[in-house]
């Protein structure tokens, strides 16, 4: 029988040189499988590295890799001292989040690694041969946490180091939460590991963090000579651990964790590990760092039961996974280089996108019908770019050298050598087809002609081209330069090269690209038209509309649907809703309502005044003068059953609310507008901010159930009409007790979608 550890001794080499622990089993053995190599120079150094592609994950094997070699390190009389690093270029991202994933599918919690103990201290912060580490490129996560219980670290300059935990719903559980304060101090620490902030190898060597910053080239032999400067006694032999210098007094400890308590709180709604990441940190500096460092254990293997971490693990894999597009990503195309892009339209979308792009140093052409309208969308992106620099989002020179990026223009001389145009013109059909038929003439043939467009047809803008192959959506959310999701709208004639092509420019200008098919309202605003349409429904049922938004933003979600339209401004919501009545007449809900708040002189956020009232320097505020018009918009339509308000719970709420989004969603898995379920998760979050904790909004509703969310919109649709009519895909997985995010047998209009 095969070993899981192959007997590494037959192929060690008795003296110096390579070393390899392959912790596969022989016959799996190749490269790009997790590995721990070891090397022993005539300086007495072992140089043990972790690899495991692409990140150097702490795989389960990793850290018997590791255990191995240090033992082998320690029990040879010619090694004098250890140097840890990573190979091609990284140390490590941290444990293998696979882990994580595997124990939410199994429940089975034994399968996660005691390493805390056995492998930080035991092996390397208690060894008695010193341990340097070498970091270069990431050392996130388990990763850094290696780092950290070594006696000294170096680093390559822009190396990333972070503890990123509590983004996967879990804390540190390597002794980060005990070590890092001890390094750098409690405030800064507190700061990195609540808000998963990284910094750079320059600012971790400014905290401590980093004991020296040297240039790549040089890491290893820097690295080396400080661990014999450690043996000779020329730098110390420190053990984080066992630091309490920077730590403070006690009391000045509790009142530090105080604070950050209360302002966990109010930024950290719905999920137990930032206070729980407070609790261990308090534990070890009262108690002591083994102290901290059990109870940091036992924590994390609590956490990684709850819901937030599964949900955050998905979400993980879920973005993830929208970069593999069968029929695209895996047929061997290569992304073309796109190096200069024309945008016509420079008002809020063609502003924004221009923005995000220069500041990828991808150069602009903005196009705009007149001079004035020209300058505005040139101002819009200079506003843009210094907007970032006064939040310190942005290095001053970089806004300098990206606004350089940008060139204006009213016509289409420019257009004949650029390789993408993205219109970004108002929702016209006959405006659309005219642009189209003007850049087919005026660009080169291989350029990509796209469009922001969030509602209209591809197939009807691009009917006067003879290029529907180059014709793609390129469906950015407001404000473009800002939000992360980019929609890849493709129809059945987009080829998948230009298809390729705008999913790599999404991802050198930071977004998240979602390939989706082509539909009225594309994934997101598709799926979640329903989500205002149900709040107006619920408040001619009698609700009262601020019950209903604070409980969606207790719920998770950033704003309540009414002051989301106040936000997006009543117009957009005129439009939309029409838009989604022509296409959806038997599921809209229509009021009168949003009219007579316009003929009431009220246009949301825009003029200050909506269902909220909006005033610089303070947050939106109820304005009960918006009662009145309800009762009006009410009594014209009069839907109350025997005149009186329903009676609902908070819970019925969020589900009259939620429930119908999640139905139209069904929709669209059933309509195969989106590759896979989980990409409809990513959308969600990344579009319309659904809480990440609860893993997107199909992963939400299989926590519940099809056959719960079924008959609750059965029993609604009976009671208050079409508008809650269960959708095809749900009353059939409810009745099956198929999850809503299984693989669909493909259905004939999703074949010919995708
Ligand atoms: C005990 C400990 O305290 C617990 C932990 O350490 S928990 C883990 C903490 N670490 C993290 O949270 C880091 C997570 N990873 C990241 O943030 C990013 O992947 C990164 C910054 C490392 C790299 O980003 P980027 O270069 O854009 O590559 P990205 O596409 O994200 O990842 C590349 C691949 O590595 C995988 N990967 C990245 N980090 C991983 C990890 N920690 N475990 C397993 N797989 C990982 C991704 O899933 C992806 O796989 P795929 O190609 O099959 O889709």
């Amino acid at each position: 029988m095969l070993s899981e550890f192959p007997d590494i001794k037959g192929r060690e080499k008795s003296g110096k040189g390579v070393v390899e622990c392959d912790t596969k089993p022989k016959h799996a053995l190749n490269i790009g499988q997790p590995r721990v190599i070891m090397e022993v120079g005539d300086d007495g150094v072992a140089v043990i590295t972790i690899s495991n592609p692409p990140v150097n994950a702490l795989a389960l094997t990793i850290f018997d890799g590791l255990k191995e070699k240090y033992a082998e390190a320690m029990r040879r009389d010619d090694v004098k001292a250890v140097v840890l690093t990573g190979d091609a270029g990284k140390f490590s991202g941290g444990f293998d989040i696979n882990v994580f994933e595997r124990v939410h599918r199994t429940g089975d919690g034994s399968i996660l690694p005691e390493t805390s103990i056995s492998v930080a201290v035991n092996v390397i912060e208690d060894g008695k041969k010193p341990t340097v580490a070498a970091l270069q490129g990431l050392a996130l996560g388990g990763g850094l946490e290696l780092a950290l219980a070594a006696h000294a670290r170096i680093a390559a300059p822009n190396t990333l180091l972070g503890l990123p935990e509590l983004t996967l719903g879990v804390i540190p559980g390597s002794g980060g939460t005990q070590r890092l304060p001890r390094l750098i101090g409690l405030p800064k620490a507190l700061e990195l590991m609540l808000f998963s902030k990284p910094i750079t190898s320059e600012e971790g060597n400014d905290l401590g963090l980093v004991d020296a910053v040297v240039p790549s080239d040089e890491l290893i032999k820097a690295s080396r000579q400080w661990a014999l400067d450690i043996i000779e006694r020329r730098k110390p032999w420190i053990r984080s651990l066992h630091r309490i210098d920077k730590l403070g007094s006690v009391p000045e400890v509790v009142d530090i964790i105080k604070t950050a308590r209360q302002q966990a709180k109010q930024s950290f709604k719905n999920v137990p590990q930032h206070q729980a990441c407070l609790d261990v940190i308090e534990e070890g500096i009262i108690h002591g760092g083994y102290h901290g460092i059990l109870k940091e254990s036992s924590v994390f293997k609590d956490l990684i039961f709850t819901d937030a971490s599964k949900g955050l693990v998905h979400a993980f894999f879920s973005q993830r996974a929208t970069s593999k597009v069968p029929n695209v990503s895996d047929i061997g195309l290569k992304p073309r280089k796109i190096l200069k892009v024309a945008i016509i339209g420079g008002g809020l979308m063609g502003s924004g996108i221009a923005t995000a792009l220069i500041l990828s140093d991808i150069y602009v052409i903005l196009k705009e019908i007149n001079s004035e309208y020209l300058l505005k969308g040139i101002k819009a992106i200079e506003g843009n770019v210094r907007g970032l620099v006064s939040r310190k989002k942005l290095p001053k020179g970089k806004a300098e050298k990206a606004l350089l990026m940008v060139k204006g223009t009213l016509d289409y001389s420019d257009f004949k050598d650029v390789d993408m145009v993205i219109e970004a013109v108002v929702e016209n059909i006959p405006l659309k087809q005219k642009i189209f038929a003007d850049i087919e003439k005026a660009c080169p043939p291989h350029c990509i002609l796209a469009s922001n467009t969030s509602t209209i047809d591809l197939n009807v803008i691009g009917e006067k081209t003879k290029s529907q192959d180059r014709i793609i959506g390129a469906h950015f959310f407001s404000p473009a330069h800002m939000m992360p999701l980019l929609e890849v709208v493709r129809t059945e004639e987009t080829s998948a090269q230009v298809i390729l092509d705008l999913m790599n420019v999404g991802k050198i200008i930071k977004k998240v690209p979602v390939v989706v098919g082509n539909c009225t309202g594309f994934a997101v605003n598709r799926a979640f038209f329903p989500y205002s349409q149900s709040a107006h429904l619920l408040l001619h049922l009698g609700v009262d509309l601020f019950r209903i938004d604070q409980l969606i933003s207790n719920f998770g979600l950033p704003l309540g649907p009414f002051q989301l339209q106040d936000v997006a401004g009543y117009g957009v919501v005129v439009a939309t809703t029409e838009i989604f009545r022509t296409s959806f007449p038997d599921r809209t809900f229509q009021s009168p309502l949003v009219g007579l708040l316009l003929k009431n002189g009220r246009n949301g956020k825009n003029n200050g005044k909506g269902y909220y009232i909006f005033e610089k320097g303070s947050k939106p505020k109820p304005d009960p003068s918006v009662l009145p018009i309800i009762e009006e918009s009410r009594r014209t339509i009069n839907i109350m059953p025997g005149g009186k308000p329903i009676s609902v719970t908070d819970e019925e709420i969020i589900q009259m609310i939620l429930f119908p989004v999640v139905n139209e969603a069904c929709r669209v898995l059933d309509e195969g507008v989106v590759v896979r379920a989980s990409d409809l998760d990513t959308a969600s979050i990344l579009g319309m901010s659904f809480p990440s904790y609860r893993g997107g909004i199909i992963f939400w509703a299989d926590t519940i159930g099809a056959d719960i969310i079924y008959k609750s919109l059965q029993k609604w649709s009976e009671l208050y009409g079409n508008f809650f009519r269960p959708s095809r895909y749900l009353e059939e997985r409810a009745t099956r007790g198929i999850p809503l995010s299984a693989p669909a047998a493909t259905s004939p209009a999703a074949k010919a979608r995708l």
